[in-house]
């Protein structure tokens, strides 16, 4: 399996090699060249197998030669063995016909970890056998930090580097991602929204003296591995409600659009998912992009759904080299156009894009409404991201198709917002109770990319 990137100018690397590199070359994300597509039996065989055996089957065709099926199945295995449901992504109903899929059980209770937890065993694996060593960057609205924090604390071959938004995450994701003391994680509070960390990340790929100098790596979904593994809770949750015999529809609340455009991949492997739903809080950017076919970024408006807080969507851009028919000069072009301020998408491309993805978003008063609804209506204490995906999955349920609304984080990571909407705070499971108590150690820095450099050169140095 070849990857090629959406620019269509940087190398086609491996597996192996798109994982370590993140970032292409001329600035695009890595894709594989060819969609692996799964028969009608395949899908049905999924049924009953455990997580770890799906997650094998789905992802093996991807990775090509890099490990052995042995040796990936023992990956996946180490992966998987810290979450606290015997599941991992279990499905619980909240009515007649819609589904949550719970992907908080991981290490640091959010989605991220099904990806970052697999691919810390991916880049130990690989960086052992090279002997190389890499240095990691990542931003972060929150929970791709803690879980990257989590993921990589104490391995020999890695540094990992993450900036958040000073004062814009909540105090479980800060805490997670400043009270780990190994040395070889620095957590770096910068000035700025989360895009801000973003476009400062994706400028230290694109310095290739720095990026080479400190063998860059990323983790955030440019990364295609972190895509990869989230491709997994669409199969095993569409199977366990009768897929491929079924079909099924997914809302997925939405920022960086990394998690739906796994759905998207799910989908052209075979799963025979009806709709899509990306769902939006106030910073609406995608959902009236794919209204209006306009994308021009107009300022991050804080939310009580903050890992959401995102108008620069950085895996739109994979959506858009497929709705453009793979070309790569063309969304080349219209980055160039989101530096100077935004694009218009073209009637074709836009046309395509609305054939796969439907959208909706959900206010601030409609989130702690649903939070609170939720609670009443099926015992579910939902996080304020999952809110957002309910509201808007239950503006678009269709009756005779189940729909799966991913929740994304648990709502202990978010206490503020889900008492003020239900008067119940939710508490921290046992194995962190005592995360507040924790000193924490953290870097203030400007947004400055020299600055961010120079911090980054002096730490690997010592
Ligand atoms: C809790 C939570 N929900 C939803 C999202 C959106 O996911 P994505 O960025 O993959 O669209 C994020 C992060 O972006 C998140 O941290
Ligand atoms: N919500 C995310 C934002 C970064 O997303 P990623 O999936 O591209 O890493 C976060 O919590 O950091």
């Amino acid at each position: 399996m070849k990857y090629i990137s959406t620019r269509g100018q940087a190398p086609v690397l491996s597996f192996e090699e798109a994982m370590l590199t993140g970032l292409a070359r001329d600035g695009g994300l890595y894709v594989p060249e060819t969609i692996p597509v799964l028969s009608h039996d395949e899908i049905a065989a999924l049924a009953g197998l455990s997580y770890e055996e799906v997650a094998f089957r789905i992802m093996r065709p991807f990775i090509g030669e890099t490990f052995t099926d042995d040796a990936f199945r023992e990956i996946i295995a180490k992966a998987y063995d810290g979450f606290g449901h015997a599941a991992r992504a279990p499905l619980v109903q909240l009515d007649s016909g819609h589904f949550l899929l719970e992907l908080f059980h991981g290490p640091t209770l959010a989605f991220k970890d099904f990806a970052m937890q697999l691919i810390g065993q991916l880049f130990q694996a690989a960086l052992k056998r090279s002997g190389e060593r890499v240095t990691i960057v990542g931003a972060t609205s929150g929970d791709t930090g803690s879980a990257a924090i989590e993921a990589f604390r104490g391995l020999d071959a890695v540094d990992v580097f993450i900036l958040y938004p000073h004062g814009r995450v909540s105090e479980v994701q800060r805490r997670q991602m400043t009270t780990p003391s190994e040395d070889n994680v620095h957590a770096l509070a910068m000035d700025g929204h989360f895009d801000d960390c973003q476009a400062r990340v994706k400028d230290m790929f694109n310095d290739f003296e720095f990026r080479d100098g400190v063998r860059l790596a990323g983790v955030n979904s440019i990364n295609w591995a972190r895509v990869l593994a989230q491709v997994v809770y669409y199969f095993t949750s569409a199977v366990s409600l009768g897929a491929p015999g079924r079909k099924v529809s997914f809302t997925v609340p939405t920022g960086n659009f990394g998690d739906i455009f796994a759905g998207y991949i799910a989908k052209q492997m075979g799963l025979p998912i009806d709709r899509l739903v990306v769902a939006t809080n106030q910073n609406d950017i995608l959902h009236r992009c794919l209204s209006t076919g306009e994308y021009r970024p107009d300022g991050v408006i804080p939310s009580i759904s903050p890992s959401m807080d995102i108008q620069v969507s950085s895996n739109f851009e994979r959506a858009l080299f497929y709705a453009y028919g793979q070309d790569g000069a063309a969304v080349s072009q219209l980055m160039d156009e989101l530096k100077a301020g935004g694009f218009t998408v073209s009637q074709g491309a836009l046309q395509a894009l609305q054939e796969l993805f439907d959208s909706g978003n959900c206010s601030e008063a409609e989130t702690s409404a649903t939070i609170a609804a939720t609670l009443k209506a099926s015992g579910e204490l939902l996080c304020p991201h999952s809110a957002v995906g309910v509201k808007v999955a239950n503006d678009q349920r269709q009756a005779d198709v189940p729909m799966i609304t991913l929740a994304t984080a648990h709502p202990a990571k978010f206490p503020d917002a889900v008492e003020a909407a239900t008067g119940e705070r939710p508490g921290l499971p046992a194995r962190m109770s005592d995360l507040y108590e924790r000193s924490e150690r953290v870097t203030r820095i400007e947004n400055d990319l020299g600055a961010i450099e120079s911090l980054i050169r002096e730490r690997i140095a010592n």
